[in-house]
């Protein structure tokens, strides 16, 4: 699905990690662990095409998205990315079903996904019957299983996610990984930055950034 190949990334003469090679298969939910500043949220933001390595490739059906311009980072983004950010990128004016609904495009531009429905996907993330509702009046907890919802219902082939439990409780934290977990199994590859030992063992693959350098630990 993404073949990383030599990638390093360097701020000034910090270089944060280099040579990192390794794989994300189609299905595999894979943990990024590492200390707070090691590096894992510019790595996903490098996958994500938020941000440019300093060397080395990114691999998905023989491209190289490094060298991606403008229009092909749209349509990248649009047909085969998910986030799920800390930030939680939605449209804070507008109704929680416009923000779900935003996603049901790209999915039918990808032809062969199936996504979830909008009440279905909210019902999975305990917002049920709340499409009417602005963004800007739901909790931060909220908002980040809205931004899982609208996953669902995009069914994107990979999704990148920056620490999606840290800001809620146990049982929507259990809940997220669910999500996650069952995306996986649908075929979704699945790559996650988390400080949450709770998280990282229901993953298939753990690579910790350490050392300027990435390792597999299981
Ligand atoms: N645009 C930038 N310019 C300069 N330095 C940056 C930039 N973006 C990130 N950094 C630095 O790179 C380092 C790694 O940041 P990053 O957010 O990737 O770490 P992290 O492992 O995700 O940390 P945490 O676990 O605390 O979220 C930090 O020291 C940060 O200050």
């Amino acid at each position: 699905m993404i073949d990383v190949e030599k990638l390093s990334k360097a701020f000034g003469a910090r270089t944060l990690w280099s040579d990192v090679t390794f794989t994300i298969g189609r299905g595999e939910m894979v943990a990024l662990v590492g200390p707070s500043g090691s590096g894992k949220s510019t790595l996903l933001n490098c996958l994500g095409l938020l941000d440019r390595p300093s060397a080395g490739a990114i691999r998905h059906e023989g491209q190289d998205l490094t060298r991606f311009g403008p229009r092909e980072t749209r349509r990248f983004r649009r047909d085969v990315l998910g986030y799920l950010f800390q930030n939680y990128a939605l449209i804070e004016n507008a109704t929680v079903a416009d923000n779900l609904e935003v996603a049901v495009k790209p999915r039918r531009a990808a032809r062969g996904t199936t996504g979830t429905g909008i009440a279905e996907a909210l019902d999975r993330v305990g917002l049920a019957g709340r499409e009417r509702e602005r963004i800007h009046h739901l909790s931060g907890g909220e908002q980040q299983r809205v931004a899982l919802a609208r996953l669902m219902v995009k069914q994107p082939a990979l999704v990148l996610a920056d620490e999606p439990t840290g800001a809620l409780d146990r049982a929507n934290a259990t809940m997220v990984v669910d999500v996650l977990r069952e995306m996986s199994e649908a075929g979704c590859a699945v790559v996650i930055a988390t400080h949450d030992d709770g998280v990282r063992d229901r993953c298939d693959t753990v690579f910790a950034v350490r050392e300027s350098s990435l390792v597999g630990v299981c």
